[in-house]
């Protein structure tokens, strides 16, 4: 078993010296790849619509009148189509007669993946008729004897509202929004006033690159650009590019604490859940179907299972061949057009703690005390005895299983928080601090309603959040050089209020954000520092999944929130932990797990994201046309990697050539130019498309702004732990005269006397 360098560093000094020596060449590296390109970030902000089909305007409205008169044809096939395939005694006597296939029993790891993402009943309702919507426009499409992609082009101006799509179309009739609301909605509608579900929970990821499936229209892209005299080559597998990039290297990050990882993961429950599709089982009744040991021909169409080569390192000893895979539901245009399919979210869009809150009214209600303005809280004895602020206890979900009466796993605004006990902590964290500070707030003004004193706590929490996601965290993730040029837009204000919000910018989740550039798993380290030592501490980290229940131990947590920004991340890079790609999820009596790599390749071909190439194209580098023009963000030993199994550079997936970049500015950010520019756009649109931005005029005053700006992560671990030293900036090392751990006493906090004056009725 390997253990961590960096801790054995911490006590043996011949390793410290060690690590100053690897210090510098890791540095060193970056300046003698000097060859490496830069981004010109601002170049790439004026292309954010994907470019449409040329065609004239008279061809396009012939096409758009072709297609128009054809819909109730089609819609009509289609309704059958999808009736058919409902069908599953019909369809089980096709499987019967193709061939005795036995029906793999699902594992732990699996069923746990499936509830990661588990659908709602509203997303399924309008999967569906996003699915319908699909397969009537490749019934026109085949229909047609037109250009197929300008006829997938036109689609976006036709009008679906008298088809049976219509219902799920959205307008601003739907909800009439009160400009001068004070608050946010809790499923983000109505915070752009002219198209209020934009951002909104229950609307599609969005795009900054065209779609890319084979069909036009939504199957993963499967083809290679190469071709064979038999047609098309075929793309390699998911689990290949994994495997054949990483061999899960351990090379801890010098300087960036671990903390970054676990505050990142917590950021993207924030902002994606992404839903995947079922099958319905009986009436009333819906299941992920099985996928893998399954005859192709009886494969349900949201099937997209993974290949496991024969010789693969690891899955080879246990004889497995194929690795479960469900795509995506497919999300209704809200606009009611047509279209190639995008993902839905099922999560507010905004970044305004909806994984604390709910993405819902319906879900935020069972979340709440229903008294001065608190969030609900654990009732176990153990947190009582023990005074500990726990979640409260979820005892029906059935990925976590209870451990005993008085240890169940926990709930949240966000379903996947049992998923590993570092989430579980930073979510225990930021339930504390709402309470802290709603507790405040009724001690001031107990006359207010619990309403009123929760959304007060909620904004001001939410402030505080955005200030510390663009102030600490993003400088950290895309570098200094590019987070403080305010041609960016990511930089915050240093003084007065920010003018920059704009109601043409689509706050949405970019599919490049939520399907490669975000997923950085890349840092996740294979042990958690449970306890102050390592050697006291060390489990690996798949023993850490869906088990909660170190929150209930006296602490504990305490001891988590410590390590976390005490320890280091793993670097961002192509290598990622074999906890992640051989034991994803796997439970305590199974051997082995799902892969975290290939499922984020195959994600990305589910939802039809762009290509690396494209994306450089999209972030102003040149599309690269050999391996060997990739010299100029990545270094010879990735290039190799990616040369030994792809066969073309238009091949390679974006999750594959981003992980294999070096970093922007030899190391400034953890990053390389790709992802940098993907979320350095995202978060500049984030904030310059939320009305309730909290820098924004009519937010707060300035005095609040102020005391917003003495925010920090520092701040907050220091107000809800027994952590008693911390060094301000946690995202990185604590050091001495730059950023030395100080006292908790010492670090800065909000004085939130300063929000009482703006309480509804105060000084009256
Ligand atoms: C620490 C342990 C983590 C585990 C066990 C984990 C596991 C997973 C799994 C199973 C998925 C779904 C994969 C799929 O089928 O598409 C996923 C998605 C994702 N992960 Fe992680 N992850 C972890 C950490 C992180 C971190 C540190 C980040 C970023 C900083 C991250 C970002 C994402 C994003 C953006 C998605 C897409 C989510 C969605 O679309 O709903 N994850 N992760
Ligand atoms: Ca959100």
């Amino acid at each position: 078993m390997r253990s961590s360098f960096l801790q054995q560093r911490q006590t043996r000094p011949e390793l410290r010296m060690a690590g100053w020596i690897l210090l510098l060449l890791w540095k060193t590296s970056f300046i003698l790849a000097s060859k490496q390109r830069q981004i010109d970030f601002f170049r790439f902000t004026n292309k954010t619509q994907a470019p449409d089909m040329e065609m004239s305007a008279s061809q396009r409205a012939t096409m758009v009148t072709f297609l128009q008169k054809g819909m109730p044809d089609a819609f009509k096939e289609a309704e059958d189509e999808m009736a058919a395939s409902n069908d599953v005694p019909s369809r089980q006597s096709l499987c019967s007669r193709a061939g005795d296939i036995p029906q793999q029993k699902s594992m732990m790891s699996v069923i746990r993946a499936n509830r990661f993402n588990w659908p709602k009943e509203k997303s399924l309702e309008m999967g569906g008729s996003a699915r319908m919507s699909e397969i009537a426009m490749g019934k026109m499409l085949d229909k047609g004897d037109m250009d197929r992609n300008q006829m997938t082009a036109a689609m976006s101006s036709i009008d679906a509202r008298q088809t049976p799509i219509g219902r799920f179309c959205l307008n601003r009739d739907q909800r009439p929004c009160d400009p001068n609301a004070k608050y946010r909605e809790m499923d983000g509608w109505c915070n752009n006033l002219r198209l209020p579900f934009w951002g909104a929970a229950l609307t599609p990821h969005i795009r900054v690159t065209p779609p890319r499936y084979d069909d036009g229209i939504s199957s993963p892209r499967t083809q290679s650009v190469v071709m064979t005299n038999g047609g098309r080559a075929l793309l390699p597998g998911a689990r290949q590019i994994s495997t054949t990039l990483s061999r899960g290297e351990d090379r801890p990050h010098p300087t960036v604490t671990l903390i970054t990882m676990q505050f990142g993961q917590f950021l993207d429950h924030d902002f994606v859940n992404t839903p995947i599709s079922l099958v319905q089982t009986k009436p009333g009744e819906a299941s992920p179907p099985q996928c893998c040991n399954v005859a192709p021909n009886c494969r349900d169409a949201a099937c997209f299972p993974i290949d496991i080569p024969a010789n693969d390192r690891f899955y080879s000893k246990f004889g497995v061949k194929c690795m479960e895979f469900v795509r995506s539901l497919p999300a209704p245009r809200p606009d009611c057009t047509m279209g190639p399919r995008d993902p839905m979210n099922q999560n507010t869009h905004f970044i305004d703690l909806s994984q604390v809150y709910g993405p819902s009214a319906d879900e935020n209600k069972n979340l709440r005390a229903g008294e001065r303005g608190g969030l609900r809280i654990n009732t176990s004895p153990l947190a009582i005895d023990f005074r500990m602020m726990l979640l409260p206890a979820d005892k029906d979900t059935l990925d976590c299983q209870r451990l005993d009466e008085s240890r169940s796993c926990f709930k949240s605004g966000d379903n996947r928080v049992n998923i590993q006990t570092a989430l579980t902590a930073i979510h225990t964290i930021f339930l504390r601090e709402h309470n802290r500070i709603s507790d405040f707030l009724w001690n001031a003004r107990p006359d207010l309603p619990d309403e009123i004193l929760f959304q007060e706590t909620r904004k001001i929490m939410a402030a505080q959040w955005q200030a510390i996601v663009w102030g600490e965290f993003v400088p950290v993730l895309v570098g200094d050089r590019i987070a403080m040029d305010d041609r960016n837009g990511i930089r915050l204000v240093a003084d007065g209020f920010f003018n920059g919000y704009n109601d043409n910018v689509n706050p949405g989740t970019w599919v490049e954000t939520s399907t490669a550039a975000y997923r950085l798993h890349s840092l996740i380290q294979d042990w958690l520092p449970l306890k102050r030592t390592f050697n006291e501490s060390f489990k690996p980290f798949h023993e850490f999944f869906f088990t909660p229940y170190y929150m209930y131990e006296p602490g504990a947590l305490d001891n988590l929130a410590e390590g976390l920004c005490h320890e280091n991340v793993q670097s961002f890079d192509n290598q990622i932990t074999t906890e992640m790609t051989d034991h994803l999820f796997q439970a305590v009596d199974e051997p082995f797990g799902l892969d975290i790599f290939s499922l984020n390749i195959q994600r990305g071909r589910d939802h039809g994201l762009a290509t690396y190439n494209d994306v450089r194209e999209f972030c102003g580098l040149p599309r690269a046309r050999s391996f060997k023009d990739l010299e100029d963000v990545m270094t010879p030993r990735a290039i190799a990697s990616l040369a030994r199994v792809y066969t073309h550079v238009d091949d390679i997936d974006f999750y594959a050539g981003g992980i294999s970049e070096n970093p922007v500015n030899r190391g400034d950010g953890l990053l390389g130019p790709a992802f940098a520019c993907i979320l350095t756009g995202q978060f500049r649109d984030w904030r310059l498309g939320d009305r309730f931005w909290y820098e924004n005029p009519g937010q707060f005053d300035l005095a609040q702004l102020g005391e917003i700006k003495k925010a920090s992560l520092a701040g907050i671990f220091c107000s809800n732990t027994n952590i008693k030293q911390i060094q301000p900036r946690v995202f990185l090392d604590a050091v001495d005269g730059v950023n030395p751990r100080l006292p908790c006493q010492n670090i800065p906090r909000m004085d939130l006397s300063k929000f009482l004056p703006s309480l509804p009725g105060a000084g009256k």
